[in-house]
């Protein structure tokens, strides 16, 4: 039986997600409550590997169907090595990306369409969605230019598609805001960090 909590944590590039995430596992941490953070796709080695392949700029061939594969047979492996047992040991995960990533990145932007990218990743995750997803909503000129100043940020095959593919990501979300509302919470990534963590934060323990 699962005890944990699973939260997951979605939006366009440079939203701001990782960089919330940290802040927001300390403070729960500080807590004193039991956290995992984790990400997708990654967050154990052959989901890492996956990764590799997936964002890599050289491979340019890749065709939308096996790029969305991808990404479930990564979600498939992290889920089964790392997310449920976590959630056996009633530890709450928070998790950087999962499936919404692939509706409005493969299902809307790359047009595949949400619901057959839903169906092969619920062959993926059978029925284990989070608890609660937020979603960090920013203007994709804003989240763009975010990650072209970071330092850190190494730059991938799907941050380079172009301005159109990343405001059709954001339409994405806006879609899936409006079928999942039980699940799906919208914060304005577009505040200071402080005032993101803060919605973050609030939303999370509201949960507890
Ligand atoms: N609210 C904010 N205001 C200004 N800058 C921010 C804010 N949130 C994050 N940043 C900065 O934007 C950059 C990208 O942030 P981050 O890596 O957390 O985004 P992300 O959503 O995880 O992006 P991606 O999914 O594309 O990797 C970082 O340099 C970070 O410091
Ligand atoms: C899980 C998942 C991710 N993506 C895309 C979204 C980003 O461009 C990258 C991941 O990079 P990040 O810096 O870790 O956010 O992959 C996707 O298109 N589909 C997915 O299912």
């Amino acid at each position: 039986m699962t005890k944990g909590i699973f939260i997951t944590f979605e939006g366009p590039e440079g939203a701001g997600k990782t960089t919330v995430l940290q802040m927001l596992l300390e403070k729960l941490q500080a807590d004193g409550e039991k956290v995992l953070y984790t990400r997708e796709p990654g967050g154990i080695e052959i989901a890492e590997q996956i990764r590799n392949v997936v964002l890599d700029k050289n491979n340019t061939a890749m065709d939308p169907r096996t790029e969305a594969l991808l990404y479930a047979a990564a979600r498939r492996q992290h889920l089964v090595e790392k997310v449920e047992p976590a959630l056996k040991e009633g530890y709450i995960v928070l998790c950087d990306r999962f499936i919404d990533s692939s509706l409005a990145y493969q299902g809307h932007a790359r047009k595949l369409g949400i619901d057959e990218v839903y169906s092969i990743n619920r062959f993926a995750i059978e029925d284990m969605m989070p608890k609660l997803t937020l979603y960090f909503d920013i203007e994709p000129e804003i989240g763009l230019e975010r990650i072209n100043k970071s330092s850190e940020r190494e730059v991938n095959r799907l941050d380079l598609e172009n301005l159109q593919f990343h405001q059709d990501v954001r339409e994405g979300y806006q879609i899936l805001l409006k079928r999942f509302p039980e699940r799906m919470y919208k914060i304005d990534a577009g505040q200071t960090i402080d005032a993101v963590l803060d919605a973050a934060y609030q939303k999370v323990k509201g949960l507890f």
